[in-house]
């Protein structure tokens, strides 16, 4: 299954090895565990059926997948809610959904933060360790990055609850993943890695070849805020890059 993309999206497979500086040349050599979701190619049965579908890379070839839209989608339809997610740490599978390390409670950053997320160094908050990162635990797990992404994983507010359905589709509060431009069937699915990340335990060379291509990726933190101005960045990556200034003016 090939499609010509129109945003100059990754090119398939992933892992074709490009001359020098493959994506592979700067993972970290530590074995890590599998992320518990994790389909075999040989009896895959699609999380999202008639939303998205992973297109497997050449057999053998570690993170040669990409996700491809099963149907057409306008700039800022919502694709699916993002539920269903497991407690995770980080890894190249995880998505950040809190700042890590969390916030000082002192920090102006802490105290203005959004509303959307509650910390646990914010005094009163639950008492229950909250999950800073999560295993998405489907198909999802299979979208590419992209520095000229086709759709936003916002995770702002909170996961939708099991039972909680949204007649509008549009999951006010609740994550989800959105498109951020007109998407053709067939096409391959890309978000921002640095939109949910602040500093990646797997950085690697992107290969997105689009016109935006910021090169080696590893998250938020080595981004000037100036760039990320152009995309859409969650509220915890945000208050993290709010509070790094506010240190800054303090030294
Ligand atoms: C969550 S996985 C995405 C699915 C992955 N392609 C696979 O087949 O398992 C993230 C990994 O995919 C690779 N990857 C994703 N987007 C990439 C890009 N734009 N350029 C190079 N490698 C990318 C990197 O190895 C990254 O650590």
């Amino acid at each position: 299954m090939t499609a010509v993309l129109s945003n100059g999206a990754l090119p398939t497979p992933v892992a074709t090895p490009p001359p020098t500086g493959t994506a592979k040349s700067l993972l970290k050599t530590r074995k890590q565990p599998a992320p518990p979701y994790l389909p075999n190619r040989h009896d895959y049965r699609p999380t999202h059926r008639d939303l998205f579908q992973i297109e497997f890379g050449p057999e053998g070839e570690e993170f040669g997948s990409c996700l491809r839209a099963e149907k057409a989608y306008k700039q800022g339809d919502v694709l699916c809610a993002i539920r269903g997610t497991l407690p995770g740490t980080k890894a190249y599978s995880s998505v950040q959904v809190l700042p890590d390390p969390p916030l000082p409670s002192s920090s102006r950053a802490a105290e203005s933060r959004p509303a959307s997320f509650t910390d646990a160094a914010t005094p009163g908050a639950d008492s229950t360790a909250p999950r800073r990162h999560i295993e998405l635990n489907s198909d999802l797990l299979y979208v590419n990055h992209s520095c000229d992404p086709n759709v936003v994983f916002d995770v702002n507010g909170r996961e939708a609850e099991e039972g909680e359905e949204d007649a509008s589709g549009q999951w006010a509060g609740r994550w989800k993943v959105r498109a951020e431009k007109d998407i053709a069937k067939g096409e391959i699915l890309t978000f921002a890695y640095f939109s949910t990340e602040w500093d990646m335990d797997q950085p690697f060379h992107c290969l997105c070849k689009t016109a935006r291509c910021l090169g080696t990726i590893q998250g938020a933190k080595h981004i000037d805020q100036g760039v990320l101005d152009g995309y859409f960045i969650n509220d915890h990556i945000l208050a993290m890059k709010n509070l790094e200034r506010e240190q800054a003016q303090q030294e």
